[in-house]
């Protein structure tokens, strides 16, 4: 992946969600840490254009996210801090589908394609169950599914391990890890990111440090303490 800030900025009227910040990443595994409110889901979001720049611009792949908004974000995918949000259809195979139906598949297609990507995180028994029963780490692989399904190049996740249990951060934590598209994962949870490949450290809307998953983790912890 290819995926530039040039000057690009974010303003909510007089808030500064974030700084104008100009970086390249080029990296497969990228983390995003920092405080609550320091930018990092502004951040993100400005990745696939659900937020456009108010200054600057950003681009994936060389696509700008406003001139083409639908292309980016066919290629970046997007996993919400609370994938409840994020289900549409009650049982868990249509829910999937459904991504795959809006772009004009055919259903025994869709079904293939559901069962394959079901099959691939190991979670085919949740096929027919209501999305809104499962457990959340249930629901995490769910929304994997359903964004992975459509094959985005890269793939953002907010908070994944948030909320959950042990045993279920475990599950997705490996789950990230044999994951074979580029992701850009925004976490408190430090372990979650200690092993990638550049992590980047938000603080008061402000990219405050950018380098190798040890020195930002010290360096944010100091920025904390
Ligand atoms: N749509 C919006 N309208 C107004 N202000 C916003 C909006 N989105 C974000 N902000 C503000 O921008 C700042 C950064 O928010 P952001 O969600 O990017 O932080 P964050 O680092 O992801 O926080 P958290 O760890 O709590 O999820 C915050 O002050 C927030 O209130």
């Amino acid at each position: 992946m290819d995926i530039r800030f040039e000057g690009a900025g974010a303003r909510f009227g007089e808030r500064i969600a974030l700084e104008p910040l100009t970086l390249t990443l080029t990296e497969r595994r990228i983390g995003i840490i920092g405080l609550n409110g320091s930018g990092k889901t502004t951040f993100a979001r400005m990745i696939n254009g659900l937020t456009k720049p108010t200054e600057g611009r950003v681009t994936v792949n060389g696509l700008d996210t406003r001139d083409d908004a639908a292309s980016v974000l066919s290629m970046v995918g997007f996993i919400f801090q609370n994938p409840q949000n994020q289900i549409i259809l009650p049982i868990v195979r249509d829910d999937i589908g459904f991504g795959l139906k809006n772009r004009g598949m055919g259903k025994a297609e869709i079904r293939t394609a559901v069962d394959v990507v079901l099959a691939r995180f190991q979670v085919s028994h949740l096929a027919e169950r209501r999305a809104h029963e499962l457990s959340g780490g249930e629901l995490q692989l769910a929304a994997l599914c359903a964004v992975l399904v459509t094959r985005p190049q890269v793939l953002i996740l907010d908070e994944p391990t948030n909320q959950l249990d042990l045993k279920n951060r475990a599950l997705v934590e490996r789950t990230i890890e044999g994951l074979n598209e580029d992701v850009v994962v925004i976490s408190h949870d430090l372990e979650l990111v200690d092993d990638f490949d550049r992590v980047l450290v938000f603080d008061k809307g402000r990219l405050a440090v950018d380098a190798p998953p040890e020195e930002a983790i010290t360096r944010y912890r100091e920025l904390v303490a």
